[in-house]
Protein backbone atom coordinates (compact mmCIF):
# COMPACT_ATOMS: atom_id res chain seq x y z
CA UNK A 1 0.00 0.00 0.00
CA UNK A 2 2.66 2.45 -0.31
CA UNK A 3 0.75 4.91 -2.59
CA UNK A 4 -1.15 5.94 1.03
CA UNK A 5 1.65 6.58 3.11
CA UNK A 6 2.47 9.61 0.62
CA UNK A 7 -0.78 11.57 2.02
CA UNK A 8 -0.93 9.45 5.46
CA UNK A 9 1.42 11.92 7.36
CA UNK A 10 -0.55 15.15 6.35
CA UNK A 11 -3.30 13.81 8.03
CA UNK A 12 -4.23 14.07 11.61
CA UNK A 13 -3.55 10.81 13.44
CA UNK A 14 -6.80 8.95 13.23
CA UNK A 15 -7.44 4.82 14.28
CA UNK A 16 -8.25 4.32 10.23
CA UNK A 17 -5.15 6.42 9.21
CA UNK A 18 -2.79 4.02 11.66
CA UNK A 19 -4.18 1.29 10.60
CA UNK A 20 -3.40 2.08 7.18
CA UNK A 21 -0.03 2.81 7.89
CA UNK A 22 0.62 -0.18 10.04
CA UNK A 23 -1.15 -2.48 7.47
CA UNK A 24 -3.17 -5.33 7.99
CA UNK A 25 -1.67 -8.26 6.00
CA UNK A 26 -3.06 -10.60 8.70
CA UNK A 27 -6.53 -9.41 7.87
CA UNK A 28 -7.00 -8.30 11.26
CA UNK A 29 -7.17 -4.48 12.78
CA UNK A 30 -6.50 -3.16 16.15
CA UNK A 31 -9.35 -4.33 18.34
CA UNK A 32 -11.83 -1.54 18.35
CA UNK A 33 -11.38 -1.24 14.58
CA UNK A 34 -12.02 -4.85 14.22
CA UNK A 35 -15.11 -4.84 16.01
CA UNK A 36 -16.10 -1.64 13.59
CA UNK A 37 -15.55 -3.53 10.44
CA UNK A 38 -17.46 -6.68 10.94
CA UNK A 39 -20.32 -4.39 12.17
CA UNK A 40 -19.85 -2.87 8.80
CA UNK A 41 -19.13 -6.35 6.59
CA UNK A 42 -22.34 -7.59 8.06
CA UNK A 43 -24.34 -4.35 7.23
CA UNK A 44 -22.73 -4.39 3.91
CA UNK A 45 -23.17 -7.79 2.67
CA UNK A 46 -26.70 -8.08 3.67
CA UNK A 47 -28.20 -8.01 0.12
CA UNK A 48 -25.26 -10.34 -1.06
CA UNK A 49 -26.81 -12.72 1.55
CA UNK A 50 -30.44 -12.56 -0.23
CA UNK A 51 -28.72 -12.74 -3.71
CA UNK A 52 -27.38 -15.74 -2.43
CA UNK A 53 -29.96 -16.97 -0.71
CA UNK A 54 -31.97 -17.01 -3.71
CA UNK A 55 -29.67 -18.76 -5.66
CA UNK A 56 -29.12 -21.01 -3.51
CA UNK A 57 -32.47 -22.42 -3.35
CA UNK A 58 -32.75 -22.10 -6.89
CA UNK A 59 -29.79 -24.82 -7.88
CA UNK A 60 -30.55 -26.89 -4.92
CA UNK A 61 -34.31 -27.68 -6.54
CA UNK A 62 -32.90 -28.06 -9.54
CA UNK A 63 -30.44 -30.27 -8.37
CA UNK A 64 -32.90 -32.38 -6.97
CA UNK A 65 -34.88 -32.45 -10.82
CA UNK A 66 -31.96 -34.15 -12.06
CA UNK A 67 -31.49 -36.52 -9.35
CA UNK A 68 -35.14 -37.50 -10.22
CA UNK A 69 -33.33 -38.65 -13.52
CA UNK A 70 -29.78 -39.72 -12.55
CA UNK A 71 -30.03 -41.56 -8.94
CA UNK A 72 -30.42 -45.26 -8.82
CA UNK A 73 -33.91 -45.92 -7.94
CA UNK A 74 -32.93 -47.98 -4.60
CA UNK A 75 -31.28 -44.36 -3.44
CA UNK A 76 -33.87 -41.80 -4.69
CA UNK A 77 -35.63 -41.28 -1.33
CA UNK A 78 -32.53 -40.65 0.47
CA UNK A 79 -31.35 -38.11 -2.09
CA UNK A 80 -34.62 -37.04 -1.77
CA UNK A 81 -35.01 -36.87 1.63
CA UNK A 82 -31.42 -35.41 2.01
CA UNK A 83 -32.46 -32.83 -0.06
CA UNK A 84 -35.48 -31.70 1.69
CA UNK A 85 -34.20 -31.10 4.97
CA UNK A 86 -31.45 -28.97 3.73
CA UNK A 87 -34.22 -27.26 2.20
CA UNK A 88 -36.46 -26.80 5.23
CA UNK A 89 -33.55 -25.76 7.32
CA UNK A 90 -32.07 -23.38 4.30
CA UNK A 91 -35.88 -22.00 4.81
CA UNK A 92 -35.64 -21.18 8.12
CA UNK A 93 -32.42 -19.63 8.30
CA UNK A 94 -33.83 -17.30 5.27
CA UNK A 95 -36.61 -16.05 7.18
CA UNK A 96 -34.35 -15.23 10.04
CA UNK A 97 -31.74 -13.68 7.97
CA UNK A 98 -34.35 -11.42 6.06
CA UNK A 99 -36.13 -10.47 9.41
CA UNK A 100 -32.61 -8.48 10.14
CA UNK A 101 -33.70 -7.90 13.67
CA UNK A 102 -31.47 -10.39 15.13
CA UNK A 103 -28.39 -8.82 13.78
CA UNK A 104 -25.73 -10.84 16.12
CA UNK A 105 -27.48 -13.86 14.42
CA UNK A 106 -26.52 -13.15 11.00
CA UNK A 107 -22.86 -14.25 10.95
CA UNK A 108 -23.89 -17.60 12.61
CA UNK A 109 -26.64 -18.13 10.32
CA UNK A 110 -24.98 -17.56 7.09
CA UNK A 111 -22.11 -20.16 8.42
CA UNK A 112 -24.93 -22.19 9.18
CA UNK A 113 -26.64 -22.09 5.69
CA UNK A 114 -23.35 -23.01 4.16
CA UNK A 115 -22.67 -25.78 6.26
CA UNK A 116 -26.08 -27.09 5.75
CA UNK A 117 -25.97 -27.20 2.15
CA UNK A 118 -22.07 -28.18 2.20
CA UNK A 119 -22.60 -31.31 4.72
CA UNK A 120 -25.80 -32.01 2.42
CA UNK A 121 -24.03 -32.29 -0.25
CA UNK A 122 -21.44 -34.57 0.75
CA UNK A 123 -23.59 -36.87 1.87
CA UNK A 124 -25.98 -37.02 -1.21
CA UNK A 125 -22.56 -37.62 -2.85
CA UNK A 126 -21.65 -40.57 -0.36
CA UNK A 127 -25.25 -42.12 -0.78
CA UNK A 128 -25.02 -42.45 -4.42
CA UNK A 129 -21.69 -43.59 -4.89
CA UNK A 130 -22.43 -46.81 -2.86
CA UNK A 131 -23.99 -47.32 -5.60
CA UNK A 132 -22.82 -45.34 -8.59
CA UNK A 133 -18.88 -44.03 -8.03
CA UNK A 134 -19.56 -41.65 -11.14
CA UNK A 135 -22.19 -39.14 -9.50
CA UNK A 136 -20.76 -35.63 -10.00
CA UNK A 137 -19.59 -34.40 -6.87
CA UNK A 138 -17.97 -30.99 -8.14
CA UNK A 139 -20.85 -29.28 -6.47
CA UNK A 140 -19.15 -29.15 -3.47
CA UNK A 141 -16.94 -26.53 -5.02
CA UNK A 142 -19.77 -24.39 -5.55
CA UNK A 143 -20.75 -24.38 -1.67
CA UNK A 144 -17.19 -23.20 -1.09
CA UNK A 145 -17.34 -20.64 -3.69
CA UNK A 146 -20.29 -19.42 -2.18
CA UNK A 147 -18.86 -19.21 0.89
CA UNK A 148 -15.53 -17.31 -0.39
CA UNK A 149 -17.45 -15.22 -2.66
CA UNK A 150 -21.36 -14.76 -1.52
CA UNK A 151 -22.53 -14.17 1.49
CA UNK A 152 -19.96 -11.54 2.79
CA UNK A 153 -17.95 -14.10 5.09
CA UNK A 154 -14.34 -13.30 6.11
CA UNK A 155 -11.36 -15.50 4.91
CA UNK A 156 -10.84 -17.21 8.40
CA UNK A 157 -15.09 -17.78 8.63
CA UNK A 158 -15.21 -19.25 4.65
CA UNK A 159 -11.72 -21.53 5.43
CA UNK A 160 -13.30 -23.06 8.73
CA UNK A 161 -16.70 -23.57 6.93
CA UNK A 162 -15.29 -25.04 3.42
CA UNK A 163 -12.91 -27.38 5.48
CA UNK A 164 -15.79 -28.88 7.23
CA UNK A 165 -17.51 -29.19 4.11
CA UNK A 166 -14.41 -30.96 2.90
CA UNK A 167 -13.92 -33.28 5.99
CA UNK A 168 -17.62 -34.13 5.60
CA UNK A 169 -17.36 -35.27 2.42
CA UNK A 170 -14.30 -37.14 2.79
CA UNK A 171 -16.27 -38.94 5.62
CA UNK A 172 -19.40 -39.63 3.56
CA UNK A 173 -16.67 -41.16 0.51
CA UNK A 174 -15.17 -43.90 3.10
CA UNK A 175 -18.68 -44.76 4.33
CA UNK A 176 -19.72 -45.25 0.42
CA UNK A 177 -16.25 -47.09 -0.31
CA UNK A 178 -14.64 -45.19 -2.91
CA UNK A 179 -11.39 -46.61 -4.07
CA UNK A 180 -8.56 -45.29 -2.68
CA UNK A 181 -6.99 -43.74 -5.97
CA UNK A 182 -10.88 -41.71 -6.58
CA UNK A 183 -11.04 -40.10 -3.35
CA UNK A 184 -7.20 -38.61 -3.42
CA UNK A 185 -8.01 -37.21 -6.66
CA UNK A 186 -11.39 -36.06 -6.07
CA UNK A 187 -10.17 -34.69 -2.66
CA UNK A 188 -6.72 -32.83 -4.54
CA UNK A 189 -9.28 -31.58 -6.60
CA UNK A 190 -11.81 -30.32 -4.14
CA UNK A 191 -8.58 -28.88 -2.48
CA UNK A 192 -6.94 -26.60 -5.28
CA UNK A 193 -10.35 -25.39 -5.90
CA UNK A 194 -10.68 -24.46 -2.14
CA UNK A 195 -6.84 -22.89 -2.65
CA UNK A 196 -7.86 -20.54 -5.26
CA UNK A 197 -11.01 -19.11 -4.01
CA UNK A 198 -9.31 -18.80 -0.62
CA UNK A 199 -6.40 -16.36 -2.70
CA UNK A 200 -9.44 -14.64 -4.40
CA UNK A 201 -11.05 -14.47 -0.76
CA UNK A 202 -7.86 -13.12 0.63
CA UNK A 203 -7.72 -10.52 -2.18
CA UNK A 204 -11.17 -8.99 -1.84
CA UNK A 205 -11.41 -8.93 1.54
CA UNK A 206 -8.00 -7.09 1.52
CA UNK A 207 -9.55 -4.41 -0.72
CA UNK A 208 -12.74 -4.45 1.48
CA UNK A 209 -10.96 -3.55 4.60
CA UNK A 210 -8.51 -0.80 3.07
CA UNK A 211 -11.82 0.43 0.97
CA UNK A 212 -13.39 0.46 4.80
CA UNK A 213 -10.43 2.25 5.99
CA UNK A 214 -10.34 4.99 3.29
CA UNK A 215 -13.74 5.62 3.28
CA UNK A 216 -14.08 6.11 7.27
CA UNK A 217 -11.29 8.25 7.06
CA UNK A 218 -12.77 10.24 3.73
CA UNK A 219 -15.54 10.77 5.79
CA UNK A 220 -13.21 11.73 8.80
CA UNK A 221 -11.57 14.13 6.84
CA UNK A 222 -14.52 15.85 5.16
CA UNK A 223 -16.50 16.55 8.67
CA UNK A 224 -13.09 18.13 10.53
CA UNK A 225 -11.29 20.74 10.69
CA UNK A 226 -8.24 20.11 9.79
CA UNK A 227 -5.99 22.53 11.90
CA UNK A 228 -7.88 21.81 14.75
CA UNK A 229 -9.26 18.79 14.51
CA UNK A 230 -12.58 20.29 16.06
CA UNK A 231 -16.07 19.40 13.13
CA UNK A 232 -15.99 21.80 10.97
CA UNK A 233 -19.34 23.61 9.55
CA UNK A 234 -20.80 21.19 7.50
CA UNK A 235 -20.65 18.40 10.45
CA UNK A 236 -22.22 21.42 12.43
CA UNK A 237 -24.74 22.16 9.51
CA UNK A 238 -25.85 18.51 9.83
CA UNK A 239 -25.63 17.42 13.31
CA UNK A 240 -27.42 20.87 14.16
CA UNK A 241 -30.34 20.17 11.99
CA UNK A 242 -30.26 16.35 13.99
CA UNK A 243 -30.04 17.56 17.16
CA UNK A 244 -32.72 20.01 16.70
CA UNK A 245 -35.21 17.49 15.82
CA UNK A 246 -33.79 15.51 18.13
CA UNK A 247 -35.11 17.95 21.08
CA UNK A 248 -37.52 18.19 19.26
CA UNK A 249 -38.51 14.71 20.25
CA UNK A 250 -37.53 14.83 23.70
CA UNK A 251 -38.95 18.47 24.34
CA UNK A 252 -35.42 19.35 25.70
CA UNK A 253 -33.37 22.75 25.06
CA UNK A 254 -30.85 23.16 22.96
CA UNK A 255 -28.33 25.86 23.24
CA UNK A 256 -25.85 27.30 21.14
CA UNK A 257 -22.67 29.23 22.04
CA UNK A 258 -20.72 30.99 19.18
CA UNK A 259 -17.26 31.94 20.39
CA UNK A 260 -15.12 34.44 18.59
CA UNK A 261 -11.28 35.24 19.72
CA UNK A 262 -10.92 38.92 20.25
CA UNK A 263 -8.38 41.17 17.82
CA UNK A 264 -7.44 37.99 15.98
CA UNK A 265 -6.20 39.79 13.16
CA UNK A 266 -3.83 41.92 15.18
CA UNK A 267 -2.33 38.67 16.91
CA UNK A 268 -1.65 37.52 13.81
CA UNK A 269 0.32 40.56 12.72
CA UNK A 270 2.27 40.80 15.80
CA UNK A 271 3.35 37.33 16.07
CA UNK A 272 2.74 35.73 12.62
CA UNK A 273 0.45 33.45 11.05
CA UNK A 274 2.07 30.21 12.30
CA UNK A 275 1.86 31.59 15.90
CA UNK A 276 -1.98 32.27 14.97
CA UNK A 277 -2.39 28.81 13.80
CA UNK A 278 -1.15 27.18 17.04
CA UNK A 279 -3.22 29.72 19.23
CA UNK A 280 -6.26 28.16 16.95
CA UNK A 281 -5.04 24.81 18.16
CA UNK A 282 -4.91 25.91 21.63
CA UNK A 283 -8.43 27.34 21.32
CA UNK A 284 -9.32 24.30 19.78
CA UNK A 285 -8.27 22.11 22.68
CA UNK A 286 -10.11 24.19 25.26
CA UNK A 287 -13.23 23.85 22.95
CA UNK A 288 -12.98 20.48 22.56
CA UNK A 289 -12.64 19.83 26.61
CA UNK A 290 -16.00 22.12 26.87
CA UNK A 291 -17.37 19.66 24.71
CA UNK A 292 -17.49 16.69 26.93
CA UNK A 293 -20.90 14.63 26.99
CA UNK A 294 -21.67 12.44 24.18
CA UNK A 295 -23.56 14.79 22.30
CA UNK A 296 -21.98 18.14 22.95
CA UNK A 297 -19.89 19.35 19.39
CA UNK A 298 -17.12 21.62 19.61
CA UNK A 299 -16.81 23.30 15.67
CA UNK A 300 -14.32 25.36 13.96
CA UNK A 301 -16.37 27.68 12.11
CA UNK A 302 -13.99 28.87 10.18
CA UNK A 303 -11.23 31.61 11.28
CA UNK A 304 -11.16 32.62 14.22
CA UNK A 305 -14.86 31.52 14.88
CA UNK A 306 -15.61 28.63 17.26
CA UNK A 307 -18.87 26.62 18.29
CA UNK A 308 -20.40 24.71 21.51
CA UNK A 309 -23.23 22.90 20.58
CA UNK A 310 -24.88 21.45 24.07
CA UNK A 311 -27.91 19.66 24.12
CA UNK A 312 -30.28 19.27 26.98
CA UNK A 313 -28.99 22.44 29.19
CA UNK A 314 -30.66 24.98 30.84
CA UNK A 315 -30.01 28.73 30.39
CA UNK A 316 -28.43 29.46 33.38
CA UNK A 317 -26.05 26.33 33.07
CA UNK A 318 -25.36 26.85 29.54
CA UNK A 319 -24.10 30.69 30.39
CA UNK A 320 -21.97 29.11 32.81
CA UNK A 321 -20.20 26.59 30.83
CA UNK A 322 -19.72 29.70 28.34
CA UNK A 323 -17.75 31.61 31.22
CA UNK A 324 -15.66 28.96 32.15
CA UNK A 325 -14.48 28.29 28.71
CA UNK A 326 -13.81 32.21 28.93
CA UNK A 327 -12.11 31.96 31.49
CA UNK A 328 -10.17 28.75 30.38
CA UNK A 329 -9.05 30.72 27.56
CA UNK A 330 -7.40 33.78 29.70
CA UNK A 331 -5.82 31.37 32.32
CA UNK A 332 -3.74 29.71 29.33
CA UNK A 333 -2.12 33.42 29.46
CA UNK A 334 -1.28 33.31 25.82
CA UNK A 335 0.22 36.63 25.54
CA UNK A 336 -1.30 39.13 23.12
CA UNK A 337 0.50 42.55 23.03
CA UNK A 338 -1.53 43.83 20.47
CA UNK A 339 -5.09 43.56 22.41
CA UNK A 340 -6.99 46.36 23.57
CA UNK A 341 -9.07 44.55 25.52
CA UNK A 342 -6.56 42.48 27.60
CA UNK A 343 -2.56 41.16 27.72
CA UNK A 344 -3.74 38.29 27.12
CA UNK A 345 -5.55 36.25 24.17
CA UNK A 346 -9.30 36.29 25.13
CA UNK A 347 -12.78 34.85 23.48
CA UNK A 348 -16.10 36.63 23.00
CA UNK A 349 -19.34 34.20 23.39
CA UNK A 350 -22.76 34.74 22.78
CA UNK A 351 -25.18 32.19 24.56
CA UNK A 352 -28.57 31.48 23.06
CA UNK A 353 -30.77 28.52 24.38
CA UNK A 354 -34.05 27.56 23.21
CA UNK A 355 -36.72 24.14 23.35
CA UNK A 356 -37.64 23.25 20.16
CA UNK A 357 -41.19 24.20 19.41
CA UNK A 358 -44.08 25.59 17.24
CA UNK A 359 -42.50 29.07 17.88
CA UNK A 360 -38.91 28.50 18.28
CA UNK A 361 -36.90 27.71 14.53
CA UNK A 362 -33.38 26.48 14.50
CA UNK A 363 -32.52 29.87 12.39
CA UNK A 364 -33.71 31.42 15.94
CA UNK A 365 -31.23 29.87 17.81
CA UNK A 366 -28.56 31.11 15.32
CA UNK A 367 -29.42 34.17 15.02
CA UNK A 368 -29.93 34.95 19.03
CA UNK A 369 -25.84 33.75 19.67
CA UNK A 370 -24.85 35.61 16.50
CA UNK A 371 -26.85 38.72 18.06
CA UNK A 372 -25.32 38.03 21.77
CA UNK A 373 -21.67 37.83 20.28
CA UNK A 374 -22.20 40.97 18.18
CA UNK A 375 -23.35 42.45 21.72
CA UNK A 376 -20.16 40.67 23.86
CA UNK A 377 -17.44 42.41 20.91
CA UNK A 378 -20.00 45.76 20.87
CA UNK A 379 -19.41 45.96 24.79
CA UNK A 380 -15.83 45.80 25.07
CA UNK A 381 -14.91 42.19 24.22
CA UNK A 382 -13.78 39.10 26.49
CA UNK A 383 -17.04 38.69 28.13
CA UNK A 384 -20.26 36.40 27.86
CA UNK A 385 -23.72 37.87 27.05
CA UNK A 386 -26.67 35.97 26.79
N1 LIG B 1 -3.17 32.12 11.69
C1 LIG B 1 -4.39 32.02 11.17
N2 LIG B 1 -5.15 33.11 11.03
C2 LIG B 1 -6.39 33.01 10.51
C3 LIG B 1 -6.89 31.76 10.11
N3 LIG B 1 -8.15 31.94 9.63
C4 LIG B 1 -8.42 33.26 9.74
N4 LIG B 1 -7.36 33.91 10.29
C5 LIG B 1 -7.22 35.32 10.56
O1 LIG B 1 -8.14 35.73 11.55
C6 LIG B 1 -8.29 37.14 11.41
C7 LIG B 1 -9.71 37.53 11.71
O2 LIG B 1 -9.76 38.92 11.78
P1 LIG B 1 -11.09 39.73 11.97
O3 LIG B 1 -12.24 39.02 11.33
O4 LIG B 1 -10.80 41.13 11.50
O5 LIG B 1 -11.37 39.69 13.50
P2 LIG B 1 -10.49 40.17 14.76
O6 LIG B 1 -9.20 40.77 14.36
O7 LIG B 1 -10.39 38.99 15.69
O8 LIG B 1 -11.40 41.26 15.39
P3 LIG B 1 -12.60 41.09 16.36
O9 LIG B 1 -13.24 39.74 16.06
O10 LIG B 1 -13.52 42.19 16.05
O11 LIG B 1 -12.07 41.14 17.75
C8 LIG B 1 -7.83 37.53 10.01
O12 LIG B 1 -6.63 38.25 10.09
C9 LIG B 1 -7.56 36.17 9.35
O13 LIG B 1 -6.44 36.22 8.47
C10 LIG B 1 -6.05 30.60 10.24
O14 LIG B 1 -6.41 29.48 9.91
N5 LIG B 1 -4.81 30.79 10.78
Amino acid sequence: MPNFHAWLDEVRPSPYADQLSLGFRGLRFARALEREYRAHLLDDSFELKRFALSVAMVIWLALAVLDLLVVPASHLAWVLGVRFVVLVILLVCAALILQRRHTHLLLPLSMACILTLGVGAALIVGIVHQVDSGYPYEGLLLVSMAAYFLVGLRLSEALACSLVVLTAYVVAELLAGLPAARLINNVLFLAFGNLTGAVGCYLLEYKSREHFLVSRLMRLLAYHDSLTGLHNRRSFNRQFERLWRQAQRDGKPLALLLCDIDHFKAYNDCYGHQAGDAALQRVGMLIEQAARRPLDMGVRLGGEEFALLLFDIAADEARQRAEALRQSLEAAAIAHRGSDSAEVLTMSIGVACLTPGVQAELEQLYEQADRALYEAKAFGRNQVAA
